[in-house]
């Protein structure tokens, strides 16, 4: 389903990042740890479909992702991909309900999973709330709807639990593994949050600068 090989990038020429290869089917889950500066949001951007590889090769469920280009990509990612940023990319002044319908407009599908969603990461009361309104667990949540709302195929997060307290960061984690399980979806999470490492065994580390 997910699938990275090769993959060489530099930001500075002399500063080549150290990417090991990804191999996920569908369903399966992967943690990637590392310290700050690794490059981890890097390798998550090149994973979403945001960041070229300087070489190597991205193939999500059978396709070249950057033999894509422009809008081609762009569709491409918005029904096969769902990233989770580590700031909420939420729209703050548009309610919850909108952000998600948002989200389908832009891939094409339905708004029918909508209320489900709602229900189940805990934020159905807040549907007609605007964004700027939540807390930042609950915007973290709608982030994570949002991401969902589509049925991605391969699900990014990037420090998901970041600003989140005990409770709620073990909460969001349960709540993608779960989500991710019932999509069949590959789950990467980009983190060095000690509190999710023991929930997925599957990891790797960034080796950082070569
Ligand atoms: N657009 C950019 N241009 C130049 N250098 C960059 C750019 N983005 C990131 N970097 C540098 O590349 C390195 C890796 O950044 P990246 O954000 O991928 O690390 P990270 O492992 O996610 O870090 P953190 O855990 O602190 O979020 C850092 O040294 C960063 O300063």
């Amino acid at each position: 389903m997910l699938e990275a090989k090769n993959l060489e990038f530099y930001y500075q020429k002399n500063q080549p990042f150290k990417i090991p290869d990804i191999h996920l089917k569908q369903g399966e889950q992967l943690l990637i740890i590392g310290k700050s500066g690794s490059g981890k949001t890097t390798i998550l951007n090149m994973l979403g479909g945001l960041l070229k590889p300087i070489k190597g090769e991205i193939i999500i469920d059978g396709t070249s992702l950057y033999s894509l280009s422009g809008a081609k990509l762009d569709k491409f990612r918005g029904k096969n991909i769902g990233i989770i940023f580590q700031k909420p990319h939420i729209l703050a002044p548009l309610t919850v309900e909108e952000n998600l319908k948002l989200a389908n407009f832009f891939s094409g599908k339905s708004n029918s999973k909508i209320t489900g969603l709602l229900a189940e990461l805990g934020i159905s009361e807040k549907r007609t709330s605007k964004v700027n309104t939540l807390s930042e667990g609950e915007a973290q949540r709608v982030s994570i709807a949002r991401a969902l709302a589509n049925s991605p195929k391969v699900i990014l997060a990037d420090e998901p639990t970041a600003s989140l307290d005990d409770a709620n960061a073990a909460n969001v984690v349960k709540l993608l593994k779960e989500q991710a399980e019932k999509f069949k979806a590959a789950l990467v999470i980009v983190t060095h949050d000690q509190r999710v490492k023991d929930h997925i065994a599957n990891q790797i580390t960034m080796g950082g600068l070569s």
